[in-house]
């Protein structure tokens, strides 16, 4: 039996989403897609990255909840899971300069915790990206759309994800644009 498992969630902290496999395919449901989200729904780079190139002091991670829980259904789908399957669940607010301006939910299947992998359950503060582009043997697969649910104005209206396939295994990142970094990445 994993060692760590989540508590059962004090409230949701990410907006239900419907997730499409294409921004185009989203786009006709919801133009934003084209405005200033459009550059961060398409970085195909390291996100981390592209977020420490916006800020003007600092970067940081903070976790919000990490453990061993099941996937929501679909993203148990999505990874190809038994239903209630237990993964490794990382919620974490990506901050620049002080603020939160992403939030992300990587869902990591236990096969992916083997051998080098384990390192996953160990990230702490640093940034899964560091690893995950580090490493050779992890590819990115093709970047989805997300469309969540509306939850206040300061709650994510879109979001994005992909697999990173290891041999067979895979895992599941997804972000969640928060509306600060809009006002942020607007500076000039
Ligand atoms: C996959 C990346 O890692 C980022 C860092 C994350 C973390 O530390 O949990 C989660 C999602 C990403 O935005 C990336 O930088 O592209």
């Amino acid at each position: 039996m994993p060692s760590k498992v989540c508590e059962p969630r004090a409230e949701p902290s990410l907006p239900p989403t419907l997730w499409y496999r294409s921004l185009a395919a989203a786009g006709l449901y919801c133009p934003d897609v084209h405005g200033p989200a459009r550059y961060w729904l398409t970085v195909e780079s390291s996100f981390t990255q592209a977020l420490r190139q916006k800020c003007r002091e600092r970067f940081h991670v903070e976790i919000v909840r990490e453990g061993f829980t099941p996937p929501n259904p679909e993203e148990a789908h999505r990874l190809g899971l038994a239903p209630r399957q237990l993964a490794w669940v990382r919620e974490v607010r990506l901050c620049g300069d002080g603020q939160p301006w992403v939030l992300a939910r990587t869902v990591i299947p236990q096969d992916c915790l083997r051998g080098h992998g384990r390192i996953l359950r160990n990230l702490g503060n640093k940034p899964l990206g560091a690893y995950l582009f580090s490493s050779p043997e992890w590819q990115r697969g093709p970047l989805e759309t997300g469309l969540c649910k509306p939850a206040g104005s300061r709650a994510p209206r879109l979001a994005r994800r992909s697999l990173f396939h290891r041999q067979s295994c895979a895992l599941l990142v997804g972000e969640y644009l928060l509306p600060t970094l809009y006002q942020a990445a607007g500076r000039v």
